[in-house]
């Protein structure tokens, strides 16, 4: 290992490490090479970019053959290329259109995902539906939705609304765009009436403050702990008034990995009832490249909610 990151430090050699670096090239020097490249072609923000694309990334992939190589979004993709497989998260309308015109004349590419299965995840109103219409039970538990409403009239009617639905305080108030994190927790119905439209509310469930991220890349699943939001108990329901803003929470919270956890709580769910989720949900959604955020209800060791699922997360 070289220590020493600037220009004229003192360079340490570490004799095991050099050894292995050695070891490394003599393989890749026998190794057959790839026989041929696979070229990655990638439509993201720089900032997913540089988030995504690491250099660690970069470099494992070159050692499978694999080559990643940007797309100009503003040309047509047949004339750049070619490429085997398609990266993408953009949502302008007219990167979309000309994804999918490449996509009917391009029929041998994947492209990761179709825009019309991911169009699904960013719209609050449709992202849970599968989940909910899969209503999953089996031996290792069950996987539902939170009650939810969506609301896209006055704010004064909200109230009425959520008595009507039968929806029970507090009330988590998500914008209708899944692109946009500003979230809000309501404990009171008058605080109903200041929210936003459209938007959709969806009952507040007490987890423990611990929620899983489940992250799902084709058929690889692989599950995080994350900190969330604490219980909510009567007393906070009869001492808070007012809507409660809480921006980007799940940017600001912690990997709760190593954190000293009650057991109940922290327990991952069962990964065969993660994988059956993930097999059904890739398949009725079409997507491969996305992730679920789950919560388990405080209290019991197999009752299981979705609260949110986001494409091609940060992984
Ligand atoms: N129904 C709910 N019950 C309890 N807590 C919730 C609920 N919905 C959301 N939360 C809490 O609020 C956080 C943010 O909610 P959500 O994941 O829906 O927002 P988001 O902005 O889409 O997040 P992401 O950055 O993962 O896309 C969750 O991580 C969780 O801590
Ligand atoms: O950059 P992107 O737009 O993809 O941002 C995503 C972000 O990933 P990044 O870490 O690679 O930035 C993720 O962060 P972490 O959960 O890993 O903290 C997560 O918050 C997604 O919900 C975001 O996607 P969005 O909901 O906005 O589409
Ligand atoms: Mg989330
Ligand atoms: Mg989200």
């Amino acid at each position: 290992m070289v220590s020493g990151g600037c220009v004229g430090a003192e360079v340490e050699v570490d004799p095991e490490a050099a050894a292995a670096a050695a070891a490394a090239e003599r393989d890749e020097a026998v190794a057959p090479a790839p026989a041929r490249e696979l070229v990655v072609g990638y439509a993201l923000t720089s900032k997913k970019a540089k988030s995504f694309l690491q250099p660690k990334l970069r470099g494992l992939a070159r050692k499978k053959g694999i080559l990643f190589v940007a797309i100009d979004h503003k040309r047509p993709l047949s004339d750049q290329g070619p490429f085997d497989i398609v990266l993408h998260k953009l949502t302008g309308k007219g990167w979309q259109q000309l994804l999918e015109e490449y996509r009917e004349t391009h029929p041998e590419v994947t492209v990761l995902d179709p825009p019309g299965a991911i169009a699904h995840l960013l719209d609050r109103q449709s992202m849970l539906q599968e989940v909910s219409e899969l209503d999953l039970t089996d031996r290792y538990g069950k996987v539902r939705v939170p009650k939810q409403l969506f609301v896209n009239t006055d704010a004064l009617s909200i109230p009425a609304a959520v008595t009507t639905a039968g929806l029970s305080l507090p009330l988590v108030a998500k914008p209708l765009v899944a692109k946009s994190h500003e979230l809000s927790l309501a404990y009171d119905p008058t605080s109903l009436t200041k929210l936003e439209p459209p938007l959709v509310l969806q009952e507040f469930v007490n987890h423990g403050g611990v929620m899983f991220k489940v992250y799902i890349v084709g058929d690889a699943i692989r599950v995080v702990r994350r900190f969330s939001l604490p219980n909510v108990d009567e007393g906070d329901l009869s001492n808070n008034a007012g809507v409660f803003r809480f921006p980007r929470v799940s940017c600001a919270a912690a990997s709760a990995d190593d954190a000293d956890l009650d057991p109940c709580v922290a327990e991952l769910p069962p990964r065969p009832l993660l994988e059956i989720l993930a097999r059904e949900l890739r398949r009725r959604l079409g997507l491969r490249l996305f992730n679920i955020d789950m919560i388990r209800e405080h209290g019991t060791r197999d009752r299981f909610y979705v609260i949110d699922m986001n494409y091609f997360p940060g992984m």
